[in-house]
């Protein structure tokens, strides 16, 4: 079996709203995010990860923030499409580990549903999607609310052949 790896990084900055998309799930919070989609960084960083394993460039060279078809977008649009090129090159997500940092909202109590959505837009097993959280310890930009990072990090599998 050939195996590749990648890893993304994304950040947003808190903004107004009363919500935020993460791993396409809808988080109350008392802020939304600023973005050109609707600012999902978990999808975000997924999508980097998975297109920088291949080396196919990232997210925003596929759907660039220029573009107004990508406005306010559904960034599961994205993910479905990352996936659609992995897969065309005999490519699948063999297992995907998400750490989302910020202070609030709570990520725990949604990590189940966001790992269900990943795991059914990926065509993966449940298991093989992780997503975690942690505070930055009231350090950094984190650390003072002002926004929200995620982290990923894919390995890509493919039968020998
Ligand atoms: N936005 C967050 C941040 C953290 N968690 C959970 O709390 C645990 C402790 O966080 P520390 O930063 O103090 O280590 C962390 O392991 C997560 O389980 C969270 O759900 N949402
Ligand atoms: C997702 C895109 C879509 O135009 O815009 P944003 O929602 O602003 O998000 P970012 O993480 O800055 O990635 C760039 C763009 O591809």
């Amino acid at each position: 079996m050939n195996v590749r790896i990648g890893q993304g990084y994304d950040v947003h900055a808190f903004g107004d709203g009363d919500h935020v998309m993460l791993g396409g799930v809808r988080v109350p919070h008392e802020h939304g995010v600023i973005a050109h989609s609707d600012g999902d960084v978990v999808l975000h960083a997924l999508c980097d990860a998975m297109l920088g394993a291949l080396a196919l460039g990232d997210i925003g060279r596929h759907f660039p923030p220029s573009d107004p078809r990508w406005k306010d977008a559904d960034s599961r649009t994205f993910l479905r499409h990352c996936n659609a090129l992995l897969r065309e090159r005999g490519w699948r997500v063999g297992n995907a580990d998400i750490t989302v940092v910020c202070e609030r909202p709570k990520v725990g109590p949604h990590a189940e549903a966001m790992r269900a959505v990943v795991a059914d837009d990926l065509g993966i097993a449940l298991d093989e999607v992780s997503i975690k959280a942690t505070t930055s310890e009231r350090l950094g930009f984190t650390g003072r609310a002002e926004g929200i990072a995620a982290l990923a990090v894919c390995l890509l599998v493919r039968d020998a052949g």
